[in-house]
């Protein structure tokens, strides 16, 4: 079955990713393009390092192109965002893109991109799973899904190769203070993570003179055997390198390029909350931004501190870049982001970028003359700290629905000694506590995980609150 979730369709290859499925999810959205009469405006096609992804690409694009749809292909592996950019800034109704952006080596998955460049929405995904069943219905009838070789339909048309990297970075070269970075002479550590950042990003650091390392560089569709998403333990050899050549600071993007990963000057790990504080703060404080921050049920609520002290709002979205981009639009957001990794600034495009987000950054250190952790502790001494422990744990299908009833339907809790301010279940089960820490416990969207995020003014607070939501809900990391 296909299922979308909080970042497109993901599967095993294999399993679930399917050369049938993937042929069914394209008729699938061939037909709501019909439907929406919106089948000659083309659609853009992106894929990135995985396994089978520039293969999965062709096979999309053989059953458009017998569906009389011209496919876009960009036919090189890229950024996800790239493929946003290009949905947004030529107006088309839909993108797709073929990744499963940091999930383990052995998945591959579609995300679906509407017209802006937005992540499909929950009403349009669950429209395509609706066409999907009446592309089974068919097969099951008798009838096959149409294509059109590949080579023929390029030969025809149908199909147009095309490469619009450098539209991308000149939007970005646009948009970041070039001057400012190439008078530093900064040295920035590169990670990609054997994923698909390196083109983009070597490009872009070149041309504002920055020196450039990078490691996990080459195409390796196993990730080095490790998760390509950038956290405190897959960054422990960009995190030896910041150190060993001095850099200003070490970036690393996920698989796709949407997520990025930091390591400042002194070689610590900086939490995808950190780098969202920073950046905010950076926006208004330095250049002079105003307007409100929006960020995820689970991520940190120093942006709720640091926005009230501009007189902003923080705004409180489910996970899921789709609303942070939605909400953004509504509020007039500066910038938006999850404690995931990925967030995305005003003017830009309507999904995370990694690359954006990088240079956004390198940018900081050039304007504020300061190193990352000088601007931190800046930060600290203002507003104080906050410590946040986050746990994931696997389960049965059995336990799922359990713990799902404890939670969600009897709306049972733990017996808690800190004081509760209110319960909300806009995603999961969240409790804001009067001190100003919160716990909240949801079932990934993207994994096969229950994860629970807890914040609280110490550390032996929030490991506290988790250990009690583990004997509660009786679960083994
Ligand atoms: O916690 P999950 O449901 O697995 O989601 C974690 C992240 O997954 C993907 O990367 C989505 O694009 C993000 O919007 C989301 O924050």
């Amino acid at each position: 079955m296909i299922k979308f979730g909080t970042g497109g369709w993901r599967a095993i290859i294999g399993d679930g990713f399917t050369k049938e499925n993937i042929q069914k999810l394209t008729k699938a959205l061939a037909m709501k393009m019909k439907a929406e009469g919106v089948e000659k405006e083309d659609i853009c096609i992106g894929y990135d390092r995985r396994f089978l992804a520039k293969e999965a690409v062709m096979w999309s694009c053989e059953v458009l192109a017998a569906e009389g749809i011209r496919a876009w292909f960009i036919n090189r592996s890229s950024p996800t965002p790239l493929i946003m950019y290009y949905v947004m800034a030529h107006d088309l109704p839909y993108g797709m893109m073929v990744t499963a952006s940091h999930n383990p080596a052995i998945y591959n998955g579609i995300k679906v991109f509407t017209r802006g460049g937005r992540d499909a929405n929950e009403v349009q995904t669950e429209e395509i799973e609706a066409y999907i069943a009446k592309v089974e219905e068919e097969i099951a009838a008798g009838n096959t899904i149409s294509t059109i070789p590949y080579e023929q339909a390029v030969a025809e048309g149908k199909v147009v190769e095309f490469n619009p990297l450098n539209e991308y970075l000149d939007n970005i070269i646009a948009a970041v203070d070039v001057e400012a970075i190439k008078n530093k002479g900064l040295r920035v550590a590169l990670d990609p993570m054997y994923g698909v950042s390196q083109t983009s990003l070597k490009t872009l650091l070149s041309i504002t003179r920055c020196e450039l390392e990078i490691i996990h560089e080459r195409h390796d569709t196993l990730f080095g055997g490790k998760l390509p998403a950038p956290n405190a333990q897959t960054l422990r050899s960009l995190q030896n390198y910041v150190l060993d050549r001095g850099c200003d600071i070490g970036v690393a993007t996920d698989g796709d390029a949407d997520r990025i990963g930091v390591i400042d000057d002194t070689g610590k790990f900086l939490h995808p909350n950190d780098i969202l504080v920073l950046l905010y703060y950076y926006l208004v404080k330095y250049k002079g931004w105003s307007g409100p921050v929006v960020r995820n049920v689970a991520t940190t609520h120093m942006l709720d501190r640091v926005a009230e002290s501009f007189g902003q709002k923080c705004y409180e979205v489910p996970v899921g870049f789709k609303y942070i981009s939605s909400k953004m639009e509504e509020t007039d957001a500066i910038i938006g982001g999850e404690s995931s990794g990925g967030l995305t600034v005003k003017g830009h495009i309507n999904g995370k970028d990694g690359v954006y987000a990088a240079m956004l950054l390198v940018e900081m250190i050039a304007v504020t003359g300061k190193k990352i952790s000088r601007i931190a502790r800046d930060i600290e001494e203002e507003y104080g700290s906050i410590y946040m422990e986050e746990r994931d744990y696997k389960f049965t299908p059995a336990r799922k629905d359990e713990i799902q009833r404890i939670l969600m339907v009897d709306k049972a809790l733990p017996n808690i000694d800190e004081p509760v301010e209110r319960v909300s279940y806009m995603d999961g089960c969240k409790i804001y506590f009067k001190n100003g820490g919160w716990i909240i416990a949801r079932f990934s969207g993207t994994e096969p995980l229950l994860r629970i995020f807890c914040e609280m003014p110490e550390a032996y607070q929030a490991v506290r609150m988790c250990e009690l939501f583990e004997e509660f809900l009786e679960l083994k990391s």
